[in-house]
């Protein structure tokens, strides 16, 4: 069986605090600059690679001289502000080495549950991509409270897949993958080298943390693949320590455990734009343009839009109707409703000239399309 990042051109890899920390020894210039050498040789392969990077409380508690877990929630926030500024100073200093840039990407529970705040993320992060950047992100731990953390960077770096619509998510940590045990607890246990992400089995397998620096264990691990696998991300457990274990899973090879998302990425994303997002408005489109959609596959271009239905932003979703008022086709709006009553019945061409700016060539890409 081949890796399940063969394919892969967006991946998310999430380091845990036990080998960032070399188990809270402190933090691990060799495997971290091992890592920054293999994430540049992806980014010169032309994959895009955000790394979420636990380990800031367990390097803070370090610096600050806890010998255990501070109980008190205001010390361990001190603990991440201050461990925070170890990571961000190592990632940068380890990718300039490779002459990769790296950004500082701090999210909270709240800035994903807010649209605006959740489609700001998003664009910074595709931005940041764009320009070649690493972005290195870690849950801004000084602002947030028990209550509305995500908790465990495995959901976060879960949650970013969704966000930026990666291909895989990679889990590296101190066990070699997915075992049917904890491994720690059980000699017997025996390596999971593949498997269906969401298989309620695998719930069963995974414990909690088997050692006291990481938080989530084996459960948000495999929790975090179901929840990849929901916009098409495919997951794989694997060693941090295991030599290029990136590059090799890059380059096809199997290593730990994969975990396959059972439907493709567009497919999965289709699907959850229908489920999830509420329709903002509706654009009538003309027989041409409705053809064009239901019979050859096409995206909708500004030109086929005759009238524009309702108030909507850049982002949201819009019911495209034809001239007798029947639902054709819902999709994710390049443009805002204002813009859309500008730019209706022109040409693509024309778009910079009209509105001053252009976010795509399409109303809706076919890509952001369902027909209905
Ligand atoms: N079924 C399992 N297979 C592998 N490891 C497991 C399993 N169940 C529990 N674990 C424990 O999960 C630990 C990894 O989780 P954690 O300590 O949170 O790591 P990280 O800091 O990388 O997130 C392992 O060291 C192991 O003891
Ligand atoms: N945001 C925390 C990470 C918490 C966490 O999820 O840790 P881990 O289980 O080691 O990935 C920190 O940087 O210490």
């Amino acid at each position: 069986m081949n890796s399940a990042l063969q394919q892969a051109s967006r991946i998310i890899v999430k380091v845990g605090s036990s080998l960032v920390t070399d188990e809270g020894r402190g933090l691990d210039h060799t495997a971290i600059a091992r890592w920054a050498s293999q994430i540049a040789a992806l980014r010169a392969l032309g994959k895009d690679v955000v790394l979420v990077s636990s380990g800031a409380i367990a390097e803070g508690m370090l610096r600050l001289g806890f010998t255990k877990r501070p109980t008190d929630i205001h010390e361990l926030q001190a603990c991440a502000a201050c461990g925070q500024m170890g990571l961000a100073q190592i990632y940068e200093t380890s990718f300039r080495a490779h002459g990769v840039q790296t950004a500082q990407v701090l999210l909270t529970h709240a800035d994903l549950a807010d649209r605006e705040r959740y489609l700001n993320a998003r664009s910074t992060l595709t931005t940041l991509l764009r320009l070649k950047v690493v972005p290195i992100i870690n849950e801004n731990d000084t602002v947030v409270t028990d209550e509305i953390k995500f908790g465990d960077n495995d959901t976060l770096g879960a949650l970013v897949a969704n966000l930026i619509e990666a291909d895989a998510l990679v889990i590296l940590t101190d066990q070699p993958g997915l075992y049917s045990a904890d491994p720690r607890k059980n000699p017997d246990a025996r390596l999971i080298a593949h498997a269906q992400a969401g298989d309620v089995a695998l719930e069963s397998m995974a414990g909690g943390a088997g050692s006291s620096i990481g938080s989530g264990g084996m459960l948000t691990k495999v929790l975090a693949a179901k929840r990849a696998a929901r916009s098409g991300a495919h997951t794989v457990i694997a060693w941090g320590r295991e030599p290029d274990v990136l590059t090799r899973l890059a380059g096809g090879e199997a290593i730990g455990t994969q975990l396959l998302a059972p439907t493709g990425r567009l497919t999965a994303r289709r699907q959850w734009m229908v489920d999830h997002l509420h329709t903002s408005g509706e654009v009538v489109i003309d027989a041409g343009a409705a053809a064009k959609l239901t019979r050859e596959g096409k995206s909708l271009l500004p030109i086929g839009v005759i009238a524009v239905k309702g108030e909507f932003g850049r982002g949201q979703v819009v019911t495209c109707v034809d001239e007798a008022g029947k639902p054709l086709a819902r999709g994710l709006t390049n443009y805002a409703s204002s813009e859309v009553r500008r730019i209706m019945r022109h040409s693509s061409t024309e778009i910079e000239r009209i509105l001053g700016f252009v976010e795509g060539p399409e109303l809706i890409h076919r890509d952001n399309m369902v027909l209905l």
